[in-house]
């Protein structure tokens, strides 16, 4: 499964009713089962639209999307099921129950899993998101961060093969922003395929493709590591800024201080700076 190609779109395009312009012009694009795609763009660009294409929210209204080889225009209900789960920008519009646990046996039992399946799936769910011991809580009681938390329990307690997080770190503080990276990464790791809209560029570190939407259209794709390298100009130009660290990795490239192929991480950066 590791290298299929879990979403094909296919010249799709999109247009919300009664809105004069496409938002979605012909966008092709493959994306592999395991893969980490962080998908840019200005406000506006239709990455969200995109990303609920990818979990047949929404139809193309031109084009084709298969998910995992079915065309979603022609899927029956529930033959998706299991694909995806999406994780969105404010927990408070996707949490439906009092308590954590309900919370995150929602899901679940909507899918009509034998109790026991039902638990299996909390533990689990609650374990990979650090809030085993938050069981009981009542969700009001939880800060942002563990109510982000909880939503991507949600999700995970649906055993998607693919997450797709849209601006899900947004809303975030910094270190539960840390805190849900590492969890996503964790995930990846498992072999669940990452599709994550996002504004920030120290979220796509870890992600292996960028796909930049502008007006409607693929307007760049690159590995991510390219794209980090990119000057600081060239990212303004697109409404991105370098993160601090790639920054410095540029600062200290372009005078010579460390080679040019360190790698982008404190440890690495330290240590070339260290053994001058
Ligand atoms: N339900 C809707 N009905 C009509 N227009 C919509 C609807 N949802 C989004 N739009 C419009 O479609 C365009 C693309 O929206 P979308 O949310 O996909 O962009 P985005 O790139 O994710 O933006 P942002 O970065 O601001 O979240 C926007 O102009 C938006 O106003």
């Amino acid at each position: 499964m590791a290298q299929e190609r879990q979403f094909i779109l296919k010249g799709a395009e999109f247009c919300y009713p009664n809105a004069s312009e496409k938002i979605l012009k012909g966008i092709d694009l493959e994306i592999r089962a395991g893969e980490w795609v962080a998908l840019l763009g200005s406000n506006g660009s239709g990455k969200s639209t995109l990303l609920k294409l990818l979990s047949a929210l929404l139809l193309p209204t031109q084009g084709l999307c298969f998910v995992e080889g079915r065309n979603t225009a022609e899927a029956k209900s529930g033959e998706l099921r299991g694909v995806s789960a999406i994780v969105f920008q404010n927990p408070e519009d996707q949490i439906v129950a009092a308590t954590v646990e309900e919370e995150v046996a929602f899901g679940p039992e909507n899918l009509g899993c034998p109790s026991a399946e039902i638990s299996a799936r909390v533990e689990e769910a609650l374990a990979a998101t650090g809030l085993a011991e938050r069981r009981e809580s009542l969700v009001s009681s939880l800060s942002g961060g563990q109510k982000q938390r909880l939503a991507l329990a949600g999700a995970l307690a649906m055993r998607p093969r693919a997450l797709l997080l849209d601006e899900a770190m947004s809303m975030l503080d910094p270190q539960s922003r840390r805190d849900f990276t590492e969890i996503i990464a964790a995930e990846h790791k498992k072999g669940r395929t990452i599709v994550e809209v996002t504004h920030r560029l120290d979220e796509i570190r870890e992600a292996d493709r960028v796909v930049v939407l502008a007006d409607g259209v693929i307007a760049m794709e690159m590995p991510a590591r390219d794209f980090l390298r990119k000057s600081d100009a060239e990212l303004r130009a697109m409404n991105l800024s370098k993160p601090p660290l790639e920054r410095l990795y540029e600062l200290l490239a372009e005078r010579g201080l460390i080679p040019e192929d360190t790698e982008t991480s404190v440890e690495s950066i330290g240590e070339k700076l260290l053994c001058r």
